[in-house]
């Protein structure tokens, strides 16, 4: 892998911020001396100590040492405890081929970012640049989509059914070029394809691992990178989870993003990018920069709590997730089953949060926007997740996360209301 290649000029002229350099050496010598960095007198900040208190019951302080890390500048991957424990998780769950793989071009790194959005946001910007084309699996979600768009007029949206991103959509996306143009300097060949693999947004979609294998293999015949966005991973509702890009990636040409928004806290704003040394390092320049770091706060935080977890504890505590978004799964469509007969149709989420629905209009936009709300309901119009969202779609993505039953029956009898009433 020769990861230049993918790189923007914006990205590849990146450099490693002086300061930011200071904050990793006094965090790797504690006993130094430092009258460099600009860091704030800790006896200034009014918190003096941190307790949370878990929904078990337990209690966890935040003792006056990890109260002054949590509240100081830090590295800008992210607390060393942290970084280590989840680089143990990703190859607990994953075992990626290129962990310590000795001379490897793209040995295995890990950001902690604020939240995976920002780390989408940043790795789209380092590789995607001003009208390239990249390959987008349709629909979408809409977060990327607000990355993109103003990125490239030239992506490529490569359709995609209930099983996932369908692999003979992204070869006849890839039609117009051969996989001798990933080698031809000049090329306009695309160089990255980006998808959701679980519990899809909008459609709750789950590719199945034969598509993901052959999907890599199209990944290797034309030389892209992978952005595996995977905040669902473990939301999917039937066991065991289907192994991850991340799990067969020998070549080191996926970037995957893990987020704790649908796990621990949305609030605290953590996710963490796992991928190739040379692309995340251009991550970790841009975040010098940017956000300097994580919320330190939060990243204690979450520290502590799967300290206290373990893994064994954080994948039970990410079984009872899934298992509560599966039965509301099952009420949600339950209830669609009593109110949209006739009137739409959907497809069977294999996990995630969401439902996508094909009413059985032309177009959902005003429906949703403007009579949906008049009976106060809301749901999202099918258009916001497409590439060009100035065209008619008939559908909707129904969230059932949040909702009570009685909540979903209201919304559903509403929104069949509407249509009946033509
Ligand atoms: C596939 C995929 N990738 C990345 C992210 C971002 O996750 P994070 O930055 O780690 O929290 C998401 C979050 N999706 C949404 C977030 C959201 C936030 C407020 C209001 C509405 C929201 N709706 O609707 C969403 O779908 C996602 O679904």
């Amino acid at each position: 892998m020769n990861y230049a290649r993918y790189l923007t000029r914006l990205s590849s002229s990146r450099q490693h911020s002086a300061i930011r350099v200071l904050t990793s050496i006094v965090q790797e010598n504690p006993s130094i001396i430092t009258m460099a960095g600009g860091m704030p007198n800790p006896q200034t900040f009014p918190i003096q100590e941190v307790s949370l208190k878990l929904k078990n019951g337990k209690r966890i302080d935040l003792d006056e040492k990890a109260t002054r890390i949590a509240l100081q500048y830090s590295g800008t991957k992210g607390l060393p405890p942290l970084v280590n424990m989840l680089t143990e998780l990703q190859c607990r769950i994953h075992n990626p081929p290129t962990y310590k793989a000795e001379g490897h071009p793209g040995p295995l790194d890990l950001i902690v970012t604020s939240g995976s959005q920002d780390g989408l946001c940043k790795v789209f910007e380092s590789m995607v640049n001003p009208d390239d084309k990249v390959l987008v699996e349709h629909p979408t979600y809409s977060g990327t989509l607000a990355i993109v768009k103003p990125l490239t007029s030239k992506a490529i949206p490569v359709e995609s059914d209930i099983d996932g991103l369908n692999p003979a959509s992204l070869r006849q996306a890839l039609s117009p070029w051969s996989p001798s143009d990933a080698k031809r300097p000049g090329s306009d060949i695309p160089k990255v394809l980006y998808l959701v693999p679980n519990g899809g947004n909008p459609t709750g979609a789950g590719l199945t691992l034969d598509r993901k294998k052959e999907i890599y293999k199209i990944a290797q015949d034309y030389n892209l990178i992978i952005m595996e966005d995977d905040p669902y991973f473990y939301l999917q509702f039937t066991k065991p989870y289907v192994p991850s890009f991340l799990s067969m990636d020998t070549d080191g040409r996926v970037v995957r993003f893990d987020s704790f928004s649908k796990l621990v806290s949305s609030g605290m704003r953590l996710g963490f990018v796992t991928g190739p040394k040379p692309l995340l390092e251009r991550l970790e320049l841009h975040m010098q920069c940017s956000v300097m770091h994580a919320s330190g706060l939060s990243q204690m935080a979450l520290y502590k709590v799967l300290e206290d977890w373990g893994i064994e504890g954080f994948l039970k505590h990410a079984e009872t997730t899934a298992e509560l978004y599966k039965t509301k799964r099952d009420q949600c469509l339950a209830i669609m089953e009593k109110h949209l007969k006739g009137l739409a149709e959907w497809t069977i989420p294999s996990g995630g949060m969401f439902v996508w629905v094909k009413l059985h209009v032309e177009d959902s936009h005003k429906l949703i926007t403007v009579r949906a709300r008049e009976k106060g309901v809301l749901f999202v119009p099918g258009s916001v997740f497409m590439m060009d969202s100035s065209k008619p779609s008939p559908y909707i993505r129904a969230s059932y996360s949040n909702c009570t039953e009685e909540q979903m029956d209201t919304a559903f009898q509403r929104l069949a209301e509407i249509l009946q009433e033509g």
